[in-house]
């Protein structure tokens, strides 16, 4: 569950809280070529000249028995060569592919193809659990019954379907059943162990997709982030990944790669505690972070992010249908959008791609030829009115009256205190029992009113226009007879967030996205401003 609040402080003034911690480089150099190129053997090209340095085929992809190193080696007296060593050093993108797009052993296959597809590309791919296997282990986990043995027979079954020798699998198969049955015994779930049995999904799917890439001639070495570097913070469910992770996670993928090449396949999703040293998650979809982090640690060129949808979309395409690919985004834009609630992208996924300048592509998985969405530092905004509309259901709303006991400046401190002491962000609480203790302690000081069954509409897009937005936004909603009850301008200056009654809000989502994108193009309405009157503003100045 989410909480917005409202707190009105005894003058009257109403706020409303919308945080978001904020924060580069060149456009993105990987072009999709929609037909399956055959590979070809590890060769230079070029004019012939010593300076020629240019590779044409990603050795991470090239099967047959002539690696890199075995051409370097031939070759490292050559200045060339010394210039080869630091191009081949480095890996180019970062592919992630998630549940979705891996749900199954044909699906394996063809994500393996679409990776080959780029063969002048160094990529390391980071996958996902296959398809809905972390809701079956917390299920398993939660019933704490052998509900990992109707899970394991699927695993086995993608194993047998790709010809992988099944020992890729068995030990934790069989180690995934002891920990299930320790559950039930136990009958306890903690945190840290619903984390270690999660994490089973990420480290199945990536020795069955390595042992596939293997299979097909492709050198491919798997990877648990756990082992390489990935340090987070003790918060088990919802790590934080920490400073340390970039030059340890960027020193093992680049030592291994250059002591013998191969394609890294890392699980997504999982990281070290720093303290306990136990397995964590970085939050639900949290492998898109895992991507973006390798994407910052190692400098990348692009980040691509596969999906089953056409890219970030105009709204959530199971709200309603007719919602469009956005082409363009600023890393702002997306953090907003997945913070408010877009399943699409993780909250905290946009940090190391921003920090790091790097651009994330989000691509179809099922269609590859479709552009997708180009997430970068900076767009032009100069013809956007709204980007997206972003739906976050079941959320409680609470109005904080001022009881008079404490001045204002003293009332708001003490209001976020409690959010703060009671470690809770205003507009997210995780559970009714948080808001409990929250309203429990708001009490003391204020007259606190819940109420239940909200939901949060944001727009997302150029705030510069808010008025235009909140136009549009109002007219519509009053047409449908929708009243408001909160609206808030996020900090961001990107996002607009509107309340409206739960029941309500999906015919909302559908009415807004009508107005905003399938009634022209609203950016027309951007060239002359209007006064009330409705007289253009340049056209008041011609009479003057
Ligand atoms: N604005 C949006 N644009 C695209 N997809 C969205 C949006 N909002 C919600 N979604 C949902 O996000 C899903 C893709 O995210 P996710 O399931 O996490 O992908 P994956 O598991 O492949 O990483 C889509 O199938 C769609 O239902
Ligand atoms: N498997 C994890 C991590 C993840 O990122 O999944 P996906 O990429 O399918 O959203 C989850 O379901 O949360």
């Amino acid at each position: 569950m989410a909480a917005a609040a409202r707190v009105q402080c005894h003058n009257n003034t109403s706020l409303t809280g919308s945080p978001l911690p904020r924060r580069r480089r060149n456009s993105p150099t990987l072009h999709f070529s929609p037909n399956r190129v055959n590979f070809t053997p590890l060769k230079w090209i070029g004019d012939g000249s010593s300076s020629c340095t240019r590779m044409v085929s990603g050795p991470s992809l090239k099967g047959g028995t002539t690696t890199v190193r075995a051409a370097l080696e031939e070759e490292k007296k050559t200045d060339a060569v010394s210039e080869v060593v630091e191009e081949e050093k480095r890996f180019t993108c970062v592919m992630k592919f998630g549940g979705s797009s891996v749900a199954t052993a044909e699906r394996m296959r063809e994500v393996a193809d679409l990776v080959l597809t780029f063969p002048e590309e160094s990529p390391v791919i980071v996958l996902s659990a296959m398809g809905k296997t972390t809701n079956n282990l917390l299920l398993a986990g939660e019933k704490a019954v052998s509900c990992g043995v109707s899970n394991a027979s699927e695993i086995e079954e993608t194993v047998k379907e790709l010809e992988i020798d099944p020992s890729v699998v068995s030990s934790f198969l069989e180690e995934l059943e002891q920990l299930l049955k320790g559950i039930a015994m136990m009958k306890e779930l903690t945190l840290r162990t619903r984390d270690y049995l999660v994490s089973f999904g990420e480290c199945l799917s990536t020795r069955i997709f390595a042992a596939y890439l293997n299979k097909i001639g492709v050198k491919a070495r798997q990877y648990d982030a756990f082992e390489i570097g990935f340090i987070t913070t003790d918060d088990f469910t919802n790590g934080d990944i920490l400073e340390a992770t970039y030059p340890a996670v960027a020193k093992r993928l680049y030592d291994d790669w250059m002591d013998d090449p191969a394609v890294p396949v890392v699980t997504g999703f999982l990281g070290k505690g720093w303290k306990t040293c136990a397995v964590t998650t970085l939050g639900r979809g949290g492998s898109d972070l895992t991507a973006t982090t390798i994407g910052k640690a190692l400098g990348l060129q692009e980040i691509q992010v596969w999906k089953d949808v056409d890219g970030v979309l105009t709204c959530d395409p199971t709200i309603y249908k007719r919602a469009t690919p956005v082409p363009f985004l600023t890393f702002d834009e997306a953090a907003e959008l997945a913070y408010f609630g877009a399943q699409v992208l993780h909250p905290q996924s946009m940090r190391p791609a921003r920090e790091g300048g790097i651009p994330v592509r989000v691509k179809n998985s099922y269609n590859p030829k479709a552009p997708g969405t180009i997430i970068t530092k900076t767009r032009d905004m100069t013809k956007t009115v709204l980007t997206s509309i972003v739906l976050k259901r079941n959320v409680t709303m609470l109005d904080i009256a001022s009881t008079r006991m404490l001045g204002q400046v003293g009332f708001l401190a003490k209001v976020f205190s409690i959010f703060e002491d009671l470690e809770i962000s205003v507009d997210v609480v995780a559970t009714s029992e948080e808001l409990d203790h929250v309203v429990e302690e708001l009490e003391k000081i204020a007259v606190v009113n819940l109420a239940k069954g909200r939901a949060i509409i944001s727009l997302i897009g150029n705030v510069q226009h808010s008025s235009l937005i909140l136009e549009r936004a109002f007219h519509v909603l009053w047409t449908k007879g929708i009243n408001v009850q909160m609206i808030s301008q996020g900090a961001s200056k990107v996002n607009i967030s509107l309340i409206v009654n739960d029941a309500e809000a999906e015919g909302c989502v559908e009415a807004l996205h009508k107005s905003f994108f399938e009634s022209g193009d609203l950016s027309e309405l951007l060239i002359q401003p209007r006064l009330g009157n409705g007289s253009p503003v340049r056209a008041m100045q011609v009479e003057n």
